[in-house]
């Protein structure tokens, strides 16, 4: 699609959307420019880092361990949005009703993940928890082949996915993908005890981390949008701070 087309249909949503969830609006003011143009222009010099991993893999952690790092800037995953948006929690719905409410919050995630993807970073280095891609790659792709998402739901956020990754640069310069043992993170899943998250089965961590191996290490299922650091993360804290140093001239040179 040539950039007039794209910026046409991002008027077109304009229109549609009177009254937008929060954030909405501002990602577009982000996606526009005052020329009308969508921005397809990568931001010059800085680099986005994703941290990828199972649902209570360490990735907040990681992130709050970089946070105070000269030259980065970090981006946690919007969770508390999906918890409650103008006073509804899809997040929650979700695990209780997959089928019904597992696109209202897929929906929102890829809304709140593409506004921390087009959030201009003040540092250099841009350091997020997840991605858009993960959302689409992982988890609703988790949803659709457990058969608890109709297909039709499947396929409108499979071409809402595609229009955004055409038309918007969300390009990524590396991802560091925290690889645990489900056991694992069932274990941190109980200890941090999120109310939501008490229907969890084993089998459901399972499921997703199957789906991150096929991404990211066996490479068998979708694009890799980036080069992939992978760090061992069924540690403790302190091995993983040691992980961390190791690693943190590779993660900044990003
Ligand atoms: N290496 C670790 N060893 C033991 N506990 C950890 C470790 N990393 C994180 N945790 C704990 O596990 C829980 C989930 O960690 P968190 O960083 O929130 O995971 P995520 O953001 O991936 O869901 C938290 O209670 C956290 O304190
Ligand atoms: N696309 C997504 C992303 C996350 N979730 C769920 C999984 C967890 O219950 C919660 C936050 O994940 P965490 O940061 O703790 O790994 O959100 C989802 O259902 N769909």
């Amino acid at each position: 699609m040539s950039l007039s087309a794209a910026a046409r249909a991002c008027c077109r949503l304009l229109t549609v959307i009177r009254c937008p969830p929060v954030g909405s609006s501002s990602i577009m003011s982000r996606l526009l420019h005052s020329d009308g143009q969508v921005n397809g222009l990568k931001n010059k010099g800085k680099s986005t880092i994703c941290v990828e991993g199972n649902i209570a893999s360490g990735k907040t952690s990681c992130l709050e361990y970089f946070s105070n790092t000269a030259n980065l800037e970090v981006m946690t995953e919007p969770v508390a949005k999906w918890r409650d948006v103008q006073g509804h929690n899809p997040l929650g719905l979700m695990y209780t009703d997959p089928t019904r409410w597992g696109l209202t919050l897929q929906t929102y995630v890829q809304l709140t993940m593409l506004d921390v993807h087009t959030k201009p970073s003040l540092s250099p280095v841009k350091m997020m928890e997840r991605s858009i891609h993960s959302a689409k790659y992982i988890f609703v792709e988790n949803l659709y082949k457990s058969g608890k998402m109709p297909e039709v739901d499947y396929v409108v956020l499979t071409e809402w996915f595609n229009w955004i990754t055409k038309n918007i640069d969300l390009s990524v310069d590396l991802i560091v993908y925290l690889r645990t043992s489900p056991e694992t993170c069932y274990q941190r899943l109980k200890m941090r005890c999120r109310e939501e998250e008490s229907v969890i089965p084993l089998e459901y961590l399972s499921a997703i981390h199957g789906l991150y191996e096929e991404w990211l290490i066996d490479r068998s299922s979708f694009p890799v949008p980036a080069p992939v650091l992978v760090i061992d993360a069924d540690k403790s804290m302190e091995e993983m701070i040691q992980h961390y140093e190791e690693n943190r001239g590779k993660i900044l040179a990003a």
